[in-house]
């Protein structure tokens, strides 16, 4: 269990995370949900190790567990090593990563013999997108943060990579989702979290969060967040 207490970030005089605490277990897949600048990358950047804070706790089962080290975070876009080939890319971190893991399905899945002759500077966004997807699982780590991974995606690969997900949800995995899309994908998250304005603002699993909303203007996660935040997912105010 991944477990986040009373966390405090701020860049300069700015407090983009003001108090957060949530638990994640694995075998379970949750999705973060909030505006453009609520803290979403944020606080995942804080739980891979990428960012400090000023106070509060990140912690794995209670456990002296340096958390960065079994968290695996993709990133929106990837264009490092912009003069070598995406093969070469996959195959330079394949020999970096100790235990790397097997590529191979989603490889196929996500089309990416179709560009992996491509130099990293002349990506499209959806191949960096899908590069970013391959390395983050390449890592192999226990937790699995995905920024945004379906933008940008055609809709063939979101619906394949959506299902590759969910088989991948299991006991020894637990996976961190921030999305703006989420029409079609509901049931691949068993939980949510709604951060506005760097607080959580709501928390809990799909099913009592649908009990606790009954009567929403909009059907599904959208309608969740729209009683919690006043907005719809993509930026309209009540
Ligand atoms: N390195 C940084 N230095 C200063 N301010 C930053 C930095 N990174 C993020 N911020 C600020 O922190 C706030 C939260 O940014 P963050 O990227 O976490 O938002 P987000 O919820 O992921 O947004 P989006 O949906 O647009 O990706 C924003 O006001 C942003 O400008």
């Amino acid at each position: 269990m991944l477990q986040i207490e009373n966390l405090v970030k701020k860049y300069d005089t700015n407090t983009v995370l003001d108090e957060v605490s949530a638990t994640f277990e694995e075998g379970k897949c949750y999705l973060l949900l909030g505006a453009n600048g609520a803290g979403k990358s944020t606080l995942a950047k804080c739980i891979a190790g990428d960012e400090g804070y000023e106070s509060g706790s990140i912690q794995w089962h209670n456990s002296s567990t340096n958390v960065s080290d079994i968290v695996a975070l993709q990133y929106q876009f990837f264009n490092s090593y912009p003069h070598l080939k995406v093969r070469e890319v996959i195959q330079l971190f394949q020999r970096l990563i100790v235990n790397p893991y097997d590529i191979n399905e989603l490889y196929t899945l996500l089309n990416v013999s179709s560009f992996e002759q491509t130099l990293i500077k002349n990506l499209s966004g959806g191949q960096q997108k899908t590069l970013s997807i391959i390395l983050a699982f390449l890592l192999n780590k226990k937790i699995i943060i995905l920024d945004e991974p379906f933008a940008t995606l055609d809709l063939q690969r979101k619906q394949v990579l959506a299902e590759f997900i969910k088989n991948q949800i299991h006991q020894d995995r637990l996976f961190i989702i921030i999305s703006h899309e989420i029409a079609g994908f509901e049931d691949l998250f068993d939980s949510i979290l709604i951060l506005q304005n760097g607080k959580i603002m709501e928390q809990g699993t799909m099913s009592d969060l649908k009990k606790k909303y009954k009567q929403t203007t909009f059907p599904g996660i959208e309608g969740i967040y729209f009683e919690v935040t006043g907005q719809v997912l993509g930026g309209y105010k009540k």
